[in-house]
C-alpha cells in the first residue's frame, strides 16, 4: 500500500524562558512559556530516517533560552520575530519557524520583587460551634518572585547531596497562606484581608532571605505583629525552582550568563511549610478539622 507523508512539523514545547534585566538596582522581568516548531522538507528525517536536515528540538530550546539574552525580551512579538528568523537562518531545509510565546505578567512590588498579575484567590473556612465560632481567612495561589536578595547555603550534606550553594538565587512561590482570627464580632474582613495580604508583600519584597524556611517565619511574624486579632498564620510555599541556564557549551563569544536567564521548573518542587502562632493564644484544632493539606 502507498503511503504519503502529510503535514508535519517539529520543535520544543514550553519552554519556560525567564529574563531578568539586572543592570541596575531595579530589576526587570519577563516570563515566558516558548514553543518553536519547524515545517518545511522534513520527509527525509521521517521516511528513510536520515536526520541531516534536522535542527533538534534541543538546539531550538537552547536557542531560546540564548535569544532572551543576546536578542532581549522586550515583548513576546519582538522576542518571536528575532527567535523566529535565527531559526529559520539556522535550518535551511525550513520553509517556516513558528514560534508561539505565552507571557505571565507580573507586578512590581519591590526594586526586585515582583507578585504575580491575577490568579490568586481569597478564602475563607468558618466553623461554627455550640461553644466557639472560628474564621480562618486565606490566600492561595499568591505567585511571588525575588530575583536577588535570596542565597541557601551552609545546608547539611551526605553523600547524596549534589545541590551547589547558591549566594544569589531567585526565590519564587506560589503561595497559600491561612490564618485564624482570635475575635469574630466586628471584624472588617475587607480592610482585615487586605493589611495581611499587604503586609506579606511588603515583607516578602523586604527580607533578605537564607532560606525559604525564614522569609516564611519572616512574613509570620509581620502579620501577628501588625494584627493583634489574629491567633495564629500557617503557610504552604512551593518553592518554585529557577535554574539558572548553562550558556558555557555555546559556541558564541561573550555569551555570558549573570542571574539573568533562567528555566523554570514547575516540578518537582521544594515544599515548605510552616505555622507562626501568638504565644498567648490558645489552639483551636477544631477550626483546621478538614481543611486540606497543610493549610
Ligand atoms: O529555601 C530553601 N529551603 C530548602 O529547604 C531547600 N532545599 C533545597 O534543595 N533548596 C532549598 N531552598
Amino acid at each position: 500500500m502507498a503511503h504519503t507523508l502529510g503535514l508535519n512539523q517539529y520543535g520544543k514545547a514550553e519552554s519556560r524562558v525567564v529574563r531578568i534585566v539586572r543592570d541596575t538596582q531595579r530589576h526587570e522581568i519577563r516570563d515566558l512559556n516558548v514553543s518553536t516548531s519547524l515545517r518545511g522538507d522534513f520527509a527525509d528525517a521521517h521516511i528513510s530516517g536520515d536526520q541531516a536536515a534536522v535542527l533538534p528540538t534541543d538546539t531550538q530550546k537552547n536557542t531560546a533560552f540564548a535569544y532572551a539574552k543576546l536578542h532581549g525580551v522586550t515583548s513576546p512579538e519582538d522576542y518571536a520575530l528575532a527567535l523566529g528568523g535565527r531559526l529559520l537562518d539556522a535550518c535551511p531545509a525550513a520553509g517556516a519557524a513558528q514560534v508561539r510565546v505565552e507571557e505571565y505578567g507580573w507586578d512590581r512590588i519591590g526594586d526586585h520583587s515582583f507578585v504575580r498579575r491575577g490568579g490568586s484567590v481569597r478564602t475563607a473556612v468558618v466553623t461554627a460551634g455550640r461553644d466557639a465560632t472560628h474564621v480562618l481567612s486565606g490566600i492561595s495561589g499568591l505567585a511571588l518572585l525575588n530575583s536577588t536578595d535570596s542565597e541557601f547555603t551552609g545546608f547539611l550534606k551526605d553523600e547524596f547531596t549534589t545541590l551547589a550553594e547558591a549566594d544569589d538565587r531567585v526565590l519564587a512561590t506560589s503561595l497559600t497562606a491561612r490564618w485564624r482570627h482570635t475575635d469574630v464580632d466586628g471584624v472588617d474582613w475587607n480592610a482585615s484581608h487586605e493589611a495581611v495580604t499587604a503586609t506579606l508583600l511588603r515583607t516578602f519584597a523586604g527580607t533578605y532571605s537564607r532560606a525559604l524556611q525564614e522569609t516564611l517565619y519572616s512574613m509570620g511574624c509581620a502579620v501577628l505583629d501588625a494584627q493583634p486579632g489574629l491567633a495564629e498564620i500557617r503557610f504552604s510555599a512551593p518553592n518554585l525552582h529557577h535554574f539558572l541556564v548553562d550558556f558555557s557549551g555555546f559556541k558564541v563569544d561573550g555569551l555570558s550568563n549573570d542571574g539573568e536567564v533562567f528555566v523554570a521548573s514547575d516540578r518537582p518542587y521544594g515544599l515548605i511549610e510552616a505555622q507562626v502562632t501568638r504565644d498567648d493564644v490558645p489552639p483551636a484544632d477544631d477550626a483546621w478539622l478538614a481543611v486540606a493539606g497543610f493549610c
